[in-house]
Order: C-alpha cells, then sequence, then structure tokens
C-alpha cells in the first residue's frame, strides 16, 4: 500500500486539530475522492469543512455534502467489486488530483442569501467544530461582510478561483493565530492561546491573501465576566492594534456554575468596514446526541426568543437583520471613536502639485467608488486625485502600503476653521512658494463633522442640488472652506418656522387649479397675491416690469425704506435705552405655487422651490474678494441663480453669535428676513436671519459689488404665508455672460460704525462703489443695519 500523500496527510492533521483520528477519517475520505472525483481542492476548501460534515453526519446518506446532487447514473457505475474498490480508492487517496475545480454549495446556504446587496450585510453559514466529545457538534457561526460571489444560490456548481473572489475569505496562519491569543478566563484554555473554541480553523500556510489591513495580528480584548441574568456580555470590549484591526471580544456564560457553558462572541472588523463576527458554544451545551442545528432552525429559534422573551416589537426584527446591525454598530464605533480612526483622509501634494503645474489648479478629488464627503462605512476616507495615485517611491507621496495616502493636505485657514488645533505636520516642498500655507492632517485629527465639510472639486452640493457645482483655484492653493453644504435652510435652533397646510388658507394657495397656473387666462389665488399677475413668464423669467421693480428698490434703498416702532434689531442689543428702528427695505415679493395648490409640479409658478438650475462654479477671485460665484454659461435677464440658504437664526440669536464673533475675529454671512417688517409688530422668535457660515449653499460665495451688481435679491414666498419667513432668491438683473463673476448688493453701509461686524474694505470695482468713494462724501444718512451685515 502506497504511503499517504501530502494531501491525505494534510487532511488527516487538519482533522487531528479536531480531535478525529485517522481511522475515522479514512473512510469518509475515500467516500469523498470518489464523489468529488478526486478533487482535493473542493475537499479542503473551507478547512476540510465538507470532511468535517461528512464526519460528523451519523446519517450515511447525508454523510457527504451533495451527494443526492451526484447523477444516479455515475453513482451506478461506480459500483465495482467491493475489494478492488478498496485498493483504487487506496491509490486514488494518494494522486494528485488535477481535475476542473467543483464548488460545494455549504450547508445552511441552499436557502438563503441574506441581504445579498448591502454592503456590510452579513451572510451566515454554519458548521460543526471540535469538540472535545466527538460525538457532539459546536455551532460556530460566522458572519461574512457580503461575499455574495461565494454565496451560492441555485445552482450548486461554479468554478472556485481566489482570483474571481479574491476577498472571500479570510485566511490566517498557525503563527497569526498564536500572536493572536489573549489570557482567557476559561479555565479550560491554554495560557497565551484562544480557547480552542475560539479559533478559526484555517489551514497551516494557507496565504494571507485577501485583507492587507488583517496582516496585523488581531488584537482581542479578554472578556470581562460581569454577568446579567442569565448571560453575561462585556459590551465596551473594544481595542485596536497597529490602528488596522478592531475587535471586541464578549464571553457569554449560560446556566449554573455546575454546568457552566461558556459561549463566546468575537467580532473583528478592519479598516475596510469588513466585519466578521463569531460565535462559540462549548460543549457543555451538547450531549451525546446533539445534532447541528439548520441555519434556519437557529434563526426561527432567535427570532421567536427575541420577540417572545425578549420582547422586541418591531414587526421588521430578524436575526440577520440584528446581525448587520452589530456591524452597523462596529462600523459606527470606529468612525465616531476618539482615536480609533487610523484611516487616512487621502491627498497627495505631489499630486496637487502636479496638477497645479498641468492645470493651474489645485483639487480635492471624490474617489467614485468611496465617497469622500459621506462618511463611508469603513472609516476610511479616501479624497485622491483625479490623477493616479501617488507612487509610493514619491518623496512627498503619503501613500500607505494600501496604495491609499493617510493624510489630508488643507490650507492652514481651514484647519483653523476645523480644529482650532493647528498642530498638523507641515510639509516643505522646495517647488513651492506657498508651502506654509498647506498642512497636513492626519485623519484622526478631524472630527466626523470636520470630514464632511471637506468638499468634492467636482460637486461641493455632494449631490444635494440637481446640478453639480465645482470648485476651482487657479491663483493660490487654498481649499475650499470647510461648511457643510445644505440645500434648503435649516432651523438653527428658536426660530419658529411652521410649515402647517392649517396655516395656508385659501387665498394663500390656488386649489381648483390645474397643470400650470402661468398659461391660464384667468389669475388664480396666487397671481392674485402677486398683484394680480405672476411675476415670471412663460419661460421661466421674471418679467420685465416685475424685475425692473425690484431692481429699483435695491438700488435706490432710500425711496422704500419702513420704520418699525418696535425694532427686533433693537431690541435684541438688550441695551437699557432702545434706539429707533434704523428702517428696513420694503420689497416685493413673489408668490410661488406650493403643495396645497392643485396645479402640477411643473407649473410655471414654480421656480425657486426646485432649486438650482444653472451651471455654476466657485472660484478664487484675483481680486482680492476671496472665493466668488461665476456662472459658467450665459444666463438671460431675470433668471433665477440661486437661493441664498444658510441657517435660520431668530435675530437675538443672530446678535448672539455677532458679539462672539466679533471677539474671535470670525466673520458670519448673515442675511436679515426683513422685507416686511415694519408694517406690523414681529416677534422674537419671528424676526429672523440667514447665517451661511457654517451652513450654507454656493450663494454663501457671492460676492458683493455696489449699486451695478448683476443679480438682485427678491423675497419668495412658497410654504409659509405671513412673510415673516420666504426665501432669499437671486435672480440676475441683465444678461450675463458666461464666466462673469455673479455679485449682488449687499446694502451694506461702509460707514456703519455701530455694527459689530466690521465691514470688508470693498474691491467690488464698481464705478459706483460706495466704500471707494467714502473720504469723499458726507456720512450716509441711511439705515445702518444693512440686509447683508457681513
Ligand atoms: C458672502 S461672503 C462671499 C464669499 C467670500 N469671498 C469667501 O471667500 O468666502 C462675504 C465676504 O466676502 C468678502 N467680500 C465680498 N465682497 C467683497 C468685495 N466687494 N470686496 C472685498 N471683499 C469682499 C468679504 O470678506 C465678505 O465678508
Amino acid at each position: 500500500m502506497a504511503p499517504p500523500n501530502a494531501n491525505v496527510k494534510a487532511a488527516y492533521r487538519a482533522m487531528a486539530g479536531l480531535g478525529i483520528s485517522e481511522s475515522q477519517v479514512k473512510p469518509v475520505l475515500k467516500k469523498l475522492l470518489k464523489l468529488y472525483d478526486k478533487n482535493w481542492a473542493l475537499i479542503e476548501e473551507e478547512n476540510y469543512r465538507a470532511l468535517a460534515d461528512a464526519i460528523f453526519e451519523p446519517d450515511d446518506e447525508n454523510q457527504v455534502p451533495d451527494q443526492k446532487r451526484v447523477p444516479e447514473q455515475k453513482k451506478k457505475k461506480k459500483k465495482v467489486n467491493e475489494e478492488e474498490m478498496e485498493n483504487e480508492e487506496e491509490a486514488e487517496m494518494n494522486l494528485e488530483s488535477a481535475r476542473p475545480l467543483k464548488r460545494v454549495r455549504l450547508r445552511g446556504q441552499e436557502s438563503q442569501s441574506l441581504h445579498p446587496t448591502a454592503s456590510c450585510s452579513p451572510t451566515l453559514a454554519t458548521s460543526p467544530s471540535k469538540q472535545s466529545d466527538t460525538s457532539g457538534g459546536n455551532l460556530r457561526t460566522e458572519v461574512h461582510p457580503a461575499p455574495t460571489q461565494d454565496v451560492i444560490v441555485g445552482k450548486g456548481k461554479q468554478p472556485v478561483s481566489p482570483d474571481l473572489n479574491p476577498r472571500r475569505r479570510r485566511l490566517i496562519s498557525e503563527s497569526e493565530r498564536a500572536s493572536q491569543s489573549v489570557p482567557s478566563k476559561d479555565p479550560t484554555a491554554k495560557p497565551g492561546l484562544l480557547p480552542h473554541n475560539h479559533e478559526m480553523f484555517l489551514p497551516t500556510g494557507e496565504p494571507i491573501d485577501e485583507l492587507p489591513d488583517y496582516n496585523v495580528p488581531i488584537a482581542v480584548i479578554p472578556p470581562e465576566l460581569s454577568s446579567v441574568g442569565g448571560s453575561s456580555m462585556n459590551k465596551n470590549a473594544a481595542g485596536k492594534q497597529n490602528g488596522h484591526v478592531n475587535m471586541a471580544s464578549s464571553q457569554c456564560t449560560a446556566g449554573d456554575s455546575n454546568e457552566r457553558a461558556t459561549s463566546s462572541i468575537e467580532i473583528a472588523s478592519s479598516t475596510k468596514g469588513e466585519v466578521k463576527i463569531s460565535l462559540s458554544c462549548s460543549s457543555a451545551v451538547g450531549g451525546p446526541d446533539f445534532h447541528m442545528p439548520s441555519q434556519d432552525q437557529i434563526l426561527k429559534m432567535m427570532e421567536d426568543k427575541c420577540l417572545h422573551s425578549y420582547k422586541i416589537t418591531d414587526p421588521n426584527f430578524s436575526v440577520p437583520k440584528l446581525l448587520k446591525d452589530i456591524c452597523d454598530c462596529v462600523l459606527e464605533f470606529k468612525i465616531y471613536s476618539d482615536g480609533s480612526q487610523e484611516g487616512a483622509l487621502i491627498r497627495s501634494r505631489d499630486d496637487m502639485l502636479k496638477e497645479s503645474e498641468t492645470h493651474g489648479t489645485l483639487s480635492v478629488t471624490r474617489n467614485k467608488d468611496l465617497d469622500v464627503l459621506s462618511l463611508p462605512p469603513s472609516g476610511t476616507i479616501h479624497v485622491e486625485s483625479s490623477a493616479t495615485l501617488p507612487s509610493p517611491r514619491n518623496p512627498f507621496s503619503l501613500a500607505n502600503h494600501t496604495g491609499q495616502v493617510d493624510a489630508v493636505l488643507v490650507s492652514r485657514d481651514a484647519i483653523h476653521h476645523l480644529s482650532e488645533n493647528d498642530d498638523g505636520m507641515e510639509l516643505e516642498d522646495p517647488t513651492s512658494s506657498n508651502s506654509r500655507s498647506l498642512v497636513v492632517v492626519p485623519q484622526h485629527e478631524l472630527t466626523a463633522d470636520d470630514i464632511r465639510s471637506i468638499h468634492d472639486v467636482n460637486d461641493l452640493t455632494k449631490a444635494e442640488e440637481s446640478v453639480q457645482i465645482s470648485w476651482v483655484n487657479e491663483v493660490t492653493k487654498d481649499f475650499l472652506p470647510p461648511f457643510h453644504y445644505i440645500p434648503q435652510n435649516l432651523v438653527f435652533q428658536n426660530a419658529s418656522v411652521n410649515i402647517l397646510l392649517s396655516r395656508i388658507g385659501d387665498e394663500d394657495c390656488c386649489s381648483s387649479c390645474v397643470g400650470n397656473c402661468v398659461s391660464s387666462p384667468t389669475p388664480c389665488a396666487c397671481a392674485n397675491k402677486n398683484g394680480g399677475e405672476f411675476a415670471y413668464n412663460a419661460r421661466g423669467l421674471l418679467k420685465e416690469g416685475f424685475l425692473e421693480g425690484c431692481i429699483a428698490i435695491s438700488r435706490n434703498p432710500k425711496r422704500y425704506y419702513v420704520f418699525c416702532k418696535d425694532c427686533p434689531i433693537e431690541r435684541s442689543k438688550n441695551d437699557d435705552c432702545l434706539e429707533p428702528c434704523k428702517g428696513h427695505l420694503k420689497r416685493k415679493f413673489i408668490k410661488e405655487c406650493w403643495s396645497k395648490c392643485g396645479c402640477g409640479k411643473q407649473c410655471g409658478n414654480r421656480i425657486v422651490q426646485r432649486g438650482i438650475t444653472c451651471n455654476l462654479q466657485v472660484f478664487f477671485t484675483p481680486e482680492g474678494k476671496g472665493w466668488g460665484l461665476r456662472t459658467l454659461e450665459e444666463l438671460p435677464k431675470g433668471a433665477f441663480v440661486c437661493e441664498f440658504v444658510g441657517e435660520i437664526l431668530t435675530i437675538k440669536e443672530l446678535h448672539e453669535r455677532n458679539m462672539k464673533h466679533a471677539v474671535t475675529g470670525e466673520y458670519t454671512y448673515p442675511v436679515l428676513l426683513d422685507a416686511d417688517w415694519g408694517s406690523r409688530f414681529v416677534k422674537d422668535e419671528e424676526a429672523l436671519s440667514l447665517d451661511a457660515a457654517s451652513f450654507g449653499n454656493a450663494a454663501r460665495f457671492i460676492n458683493h459689488r455696489c449699486y451695478d451688481s448683476n443679480l438682485v435679491e427678491i423675497p419668495v414666498e412658497i410654504e409659509v404665508p405671513g412673510h415673516y419667513y420666504y426665501h432669499f432668491a437671486l435672480f440676475t438683473c441683465r444678461k450675463v455672460a458666461a464666466k462673469e463673476e455673479l455679485t449682488w448688493d449687499y446694502g451694506i453701509d461702509f460707514d456703519d460704525h455701530d455694527n459689530p461686524i466690521k465691514p470688508f474694505q470693498c474691491k467690488c470695482g464698481s464705478k459706483f462703489c460706495r466704500n471707494m468713494k467714502r473720504s469723499n462724501r458726507s456720512v450716509r444718512s441711511s439705515p445702518s443695519n444693512a440686509r447683508c451685515s457681513l
């Protein structure tokens, strides 16, 4: 008889690890070889799972998985003399198989593929693992993060090639396993080793081929056994090693001390967002008659337990969902816990320099696979150049071994705003005269909030608008300052903006309209609120007369001022002596149709509510005004460009912010929603402003131009009647050429010395500039509370 070959020996070794003797293995192995046409790959797969399954299955019919799928004909063909067979099998076992690979369908995979599309949704496979008493079966439940190609649903045969799904499995070697070990409170555990049933049984010497993040040993936090009821679980056990792998380990004890059955839970995750949950039950649970339950049985039982014993009432509850939630929690913990984010914000200085040489611009570009701007579940943020990733040999490259870079370069200004903690490593770049303006910020120094406020060069809106808005700096190497892009106003705190259908009266909506109100011959209720006709023409542009009226108000403010008896601005100052109102510009409103109207969404009287539709770009102005907004296409006169969006603050809240900023020197971007003040008493909670400093849209970049700006602001009533809250919309005053900067007259009074926010030195370039002429002018008698109090 030929000595066993290497495959057979390896199979014996693997089974010996499970406490199974060669004599037990041999007959089963023979049968498997026959069944699988001597395809060793199938036998060795999943750490000899098929073999182990077959040994533990007492029923001969079920002894080998997939047996039922072997064609009967094939079985008959193989009916040969028993004796002959023995010898043949013996020989077969010692031959190397070079047959094409066939994929074993694993038990428990036939019936379900759990959440096949969710990125961290678990798939669950059960297999028996080693028992000290081999008659029993030890449940091991492994949760794999969405390796959908790996789960065979339907046809049983598939080629198995590591190339097809390189991240299919995580394989660890013996030495790695040892290095993962921690002292255990399990009395049966050997010092320095995981309790036996914690081990992932994986063949020695198999390549560690898939997950670079697992290359560092997995840290296991020894569980603390603080009992809660019949079970205990160490909830906060989470750690990291080399920052790449977090592992929490929990140990549950069930039953009384005599029958102490330790079960363990291990949760491992990588910075790539892969979470592996391993559950093990000790041998004490299973008696000699213990049979491995099916996956469905386990899930069903657990669900019943949760629904009945734990009183979970969520109708959508399921165990797979629970497991997925665990994965999500792990990732959330990794993302938000301090110091656990060792992933990277990626940006190569060299890339930026290359780009700036080639295009004269600097940019941070979204990795299309992993969105920079919304935190990917992995907790690793990728900010990549549109060029290829930097070469690791490059002295300025920040790339790590995975080809990713572990820091982001941002302007020093940005860092100041991000964290007020400017201890990023500064890069010396001999080719740049501007190197001092850039710093490298390791990802862990930025909060999730900071990261969200870093902007994609192609679309700073984070796809919140129906158009993309790019940004570019052809002047300096500064990045866009950090802020949160919001497409619509958001209430900060105290502002009372009640969007209630019940508040919209019949006179405030055209409920009997159908289709497009603008093309209707008779004016509807909304048109009546607009003075009898719509502000828009059939092309969606402002009608000439209406627009000219609005421009006139902006350009000749003195004629349109109204004064409140009890001005909210003066009230907010909390001075002993209330000063008189300095006046507010009474503006013409546009009334748009809205949800309570009968017309359709395509009604021509719904323009501002549709959001930005023109092609805009944020750019760095060469005149020293900082960033500005320009159009990339020609815009006709009377076109809606964008709304000024920000946090809705009460005037009191704004005043508090202004006072704070006056001390810190930070600037804010507030506008007052005072277009209807003066005609009525305005309550504190209804005296509103918009601040776009931290939360805003593209309009926060529109610079001021005295008098002859190309945009005009117009208040628009949409969902809130009453004019205390409205949309601050900007329309073109004239035709605007492509690439022309968009500007509006902030109405700022450069002589207002009472305002805590000092006015900037105007560089608008207009021949009507109010700031330039200051020395030649007598002090203006116009109101000092500018519409945009910058
Ligand atoms: C609404 S922001 C406009 C965007 C701003 N340039 C930026 O870089 O973020 C208003 C600020 O821009 C600057 N600014 C706007 N118009 C300006 C002008 N005509 N001259 C100089 N600075 C101007 C001022 O610093 C002002 O406080």
